[in-house]
């Protein structure tokens, strides 16, 4: 439970503090109105005050300094003007509330994605991207949402509060009795807090296991829908499905079953209290009417704070779901190395590098050399380990044992953001975004401009094609770029990476969905493209092999092949 007041404390930056503020006034204000309340029925049922109590003495002579005459017309208008200040400061509480709730939403997803941005490569190989997108959607509204029932049940305690202190100032026997009962109320329906915890953490898993199903079965819908396999897979879903409507009913049962538990509980409570000040107490008609409104709204506004501690725990768990996975990612934050500014004169290589991604080593005390200036081709075996070494000259994975050079110098004592701006990469495995053409150019760098894009088009012979699209550079290419071929979309990713004009050039795999022609023709295009730039190539086909000035077999016991035309660069 203590889990809402953090979520209070933690987040919603000075709204928070503004609604304090306005709560504890407001609080204050109902406090002069119920105050004033016993006065009220005490003129009116008591005129000349011979049966009133100690407290009512007390107020008859405040309100006597303070010159306002005992009379019911007054009293009342006091009692009134309280209850509207109150009410005017609880709409400041909730404006402000309202804006905070924004505001948390906004930072829970700003950190989430800074977070998950910053982090090392080898995180994204173990996190569904479903666990993502569920948290930077539902869990941050519902975080939000579990913020704004926080801020509301801690308003509420005040009032349950100020009641408390108003009753002692009357009766401090009458308030024992009532805050007694009131948490005997706590007690008995805390229980049933805890299972909607229970249930609306289920919900969330649940919901997050039908998020990540429904990311990873449409991004490879195609293969499903070509076999006529989608109605099978639709059983997966309809067991998530089944599971999520499980845990949905019985959140939400458990959490009605509280709010009708709620009113008999509480009427049985007020007639152990009334028959306690009636009988054992004998309590005067007076102080009993007064006593009983205030025990009645003491016992309800400390149900009303159990309630809406019960609605934000069930959103809680969104909120330090998020934390978790902010927690998981800064802990593999990737290590911000700010050494010497980085040159590529001589080459890039590997000098025996070690590395696995568990137990088994992919690449061990492997050496090779990419010269500068030229075209150094990686071939070998499917999972020898190719992309791996690209992987290692970006930084984004750091061998076990051994050094990346670049130009004789390690790697990790360069400055990693400086290298890899000068780095174009074409990844295997495409990622063109539901976007422009334009856009998925520049990646939203404003300083970019279209001249630049068309050069880039052109030089990896996407151009043509592009001039063509109904809107041009304007056309958008669809989820991962569906509204292009496989071609034109490698293509697009060669432009992406040739336009901030790169000293290092990375391709994995760039022509192999292009025909014989366009293959031949972009290959011309890279290999023009050495003697400025430095070019690494993952790929099998024949007619890189036969450009390349360096070729290395991957994974065979001889490496390096094919024509030595570079020379040792480091
Ligand atoms: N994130 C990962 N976690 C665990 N193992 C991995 C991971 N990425 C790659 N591997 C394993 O490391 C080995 C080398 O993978 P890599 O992608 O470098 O091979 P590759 O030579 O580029 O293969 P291909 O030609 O098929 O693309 C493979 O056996 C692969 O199963």
């Amino acid at each position: 439970m203590g889990g809402v007041f953090k979520i209070f404390l933690r987040t919603g930056g000075r709204h928070r503090w503004i609604v304090l503020l306005s709560v504890i006034l407001a609080t204050m204000a109902e406090g002069v109105g119920v105050a004033s309340l016993l006065p009220v029925l005490a003129v009116a049922v008591d005129k000349d005050g011979a049966i009133a109590g100690k407290y009512s003495q007390t107020m008859r002579s405040i309100l006597e300094t303070l010159h306002v005459p005992l009379e019911i017309g007054p009293l009342l208008v006091i009692l009134v003007a309280a209850i509207v200040i109150k009410a005017a400061l609880t709409l400041v509480a909730y404006r402000n509330i309202n804006s905070a709730v924004a505001d948390v939403a906004a930072d829970i997803r700003r950190r989430l994605v800074s977070s998950v941005l910053s982090v090392r490569w080898i995180y994204f190989a173990r996190q569904p991207v479903g666990r993502l997108a569920n948290a930077i959607s539902l869990d941050a509204s519902r975080a939000a949402q579990s913020f704004q029932l926080a801020a509301s049940a801690i308003a509420t305690l005040f009032q349950a509060i100020v009641y408390v202190i108003v009753a002692i100032v009357v009766s401090w026997k009458m308030a024992a009795v009532g805050l007694t009962l009131g948490l005997v109320v706590a007690a008995i329906l805390n229980p049933f807090m805890r299972m909607t915890k229970q249930w609306s953490r289920r919900q969330r898993k649940r919901t997050e296991e039908l998020v990540m199903l429904t990311t990873d079965a449409f991004a490879s819908i195609k293969p499903l829908k070509a076999m006529a396999r989608q109605h099978h897979f639709e059983r997966f879903f309809e067991e998530r499905i089944q599971k999520l409507r499980r845990a949905l009913r019985s959140e939400a049962m458990s959490k009605n079953r509280m709010r009708t538990m709620r009113e008999p509980i509480i009427i049985s409570m007020l007639a152990i209290g009334f028959y306690f000040a009636f009988v054992v107490m004998r309590v005067g008609v007076a102080e009993l009417v007064v006593m009983g409104i205030l025990i009645r709204r003491m016992i309800s506004t400390i149900g009303d704070v159990q309630e809406q501690m019960q609605a934000s725990l069930s959103f809680e768990t969104s909120y330090w779901a998020i934390d978790k996975l902010i927690r998981e990612a800064d802990a593999l934050r990737e290590p911000v190395w700010t050494g010497s500014q980085p040159t590529l004169e001589k080459g890039i290589a590997l000098d025996r590098v070690s590395f696995g991604y568990d137990d088994r080593l992919v690449l061990d005390t492997f050496s090779m050399c990419a010269p500068a200036g030229k075209l150094t081709v990686l071939s070998g075996a499917s999972g020898a380990g190719k992309t791996t070494i690209t992987d290692l000259m970006l930084g984004l994975l750091e061998p076990r044992s051994g050094k990346v050079l670049l130009d004789g110098k390690p790697l990790d004592t360069l400055d990693l953001a400086s290298w890899r701006r000068m780095i174009g990469y074409v990844p295997q495995e495409l990622a063109l975004f539901h976007d422009t053409v334009l856009a998925n150019i520049t990646l939203g760098d404003p300083e970019m401009d279209e001249s630049a894009v068309i050069d880039a088009l052109k030089l990896a012979g996407a151009w043509t094609f592009v001039e063509q699209l109904p809107e041009g550079l304007h056309t958008n290419v669809g989820e991962r770029g569906s509204r292009l071929s496989g071609g034109q979309r490698q293509r697009l990713a060669l432009a992406r990476a040739l336009v901030l004009n790169p000293r290092l050039l990375i391709l994995d795999e760039v022509s192999s969905a292009l025909d014989p022609a366009t293959e031949a023709e972009i290959c011309a295009n890279v290999r023009g493209l050495t003697g400025e730039r430095t070019i690494i190539a993952i790929t099998h086909r024949p007619i890189w092999l036969e450009m390349a000035d360096r070729v290395y077999m991957i994974g065979q016991p001889e490496t390096v092949a094919g024509p030595q035309r570079a020379e040792a660069a480091i």
